[in-house]
């Protein structure tokens, strides 16, 4: 299934911007590179407007780009994306045959007991609940470390290599 995907969704989960601009970026350059595809970028408020069966119709791949933010909590703009997860309709987008994903995570590891927590908890959710795996390896960029962009940019080279590899 995976080889025919033809849409790459980027939803982004951002406080104060640097995961907006990390997945603008993406998009920007995912379009001049991957331009058969279709591709699209919004914040993950407006999930339910692509995490729908008009778009499952066809396998199409989701990036998700989630910061953590204070105490390990989602940013505010993840929050009915959050409650959405527990539900019925949630069940029938994640086990689709022709969901497909990959998660960037971005975060500070001087926040020790709370690094990376919101995209790790839908990462293990993703896995232990719904038994995915991503289709491409998923990354975290750390404000601590400085490597935030350079590992987006890996994340951006993973994915491009990928569909590169099935022309
Ligand atoms: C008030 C505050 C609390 C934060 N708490 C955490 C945290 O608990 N865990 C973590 O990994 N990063 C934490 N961070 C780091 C953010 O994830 C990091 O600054 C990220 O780049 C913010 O992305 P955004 O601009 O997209 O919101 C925190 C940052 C701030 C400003």
């Amino acid at each position: 299934m995976s080889n025919s995907i033809q849409t790459i969704i980027i939803l982004y989960a951002s406080q104060s911007g640097t995961s907006e601009y990390l997945s603008n970026q993406l998009y920007e350059n995912l379009k001049s590179k991957l331009s058969s595809l279709t591709i699209k970028c919004d914040s993950i408020e407006n999930f339910e407007q692509y995490l729908s069966q008009s778009y499952l119709q066809h396998p199409t791949l989701y990036l998700f780009v989630i910061s953590t933010s204070l105490e390990g909590s989602p940013p505010s703009s993840m929050s009915d994306f959050s409650d959405y997860t527990s539900t019925q309709k949630a069940i029938s987008v994640f086990t689709s045959p022709n969901f497909e994903y990959s998660i960037f995570g971005n975060g500070n590891s001087n926040y020790e007991d709370t690094y990376q927590q919101a995209s790790r908890q839908f990462k293990e959710l993703l896995k232990s609940k719904f038994n995915r795996n991503p289709l491409i390896e998923c990354r975290e960029g750390d404000q601590s470390e400085g490597n935030v962009e350079v590992e987006c940019e890996e994340w951006e080279t993973d994915i491009i290599n990928y569909f590169k590899s099935l022309e």
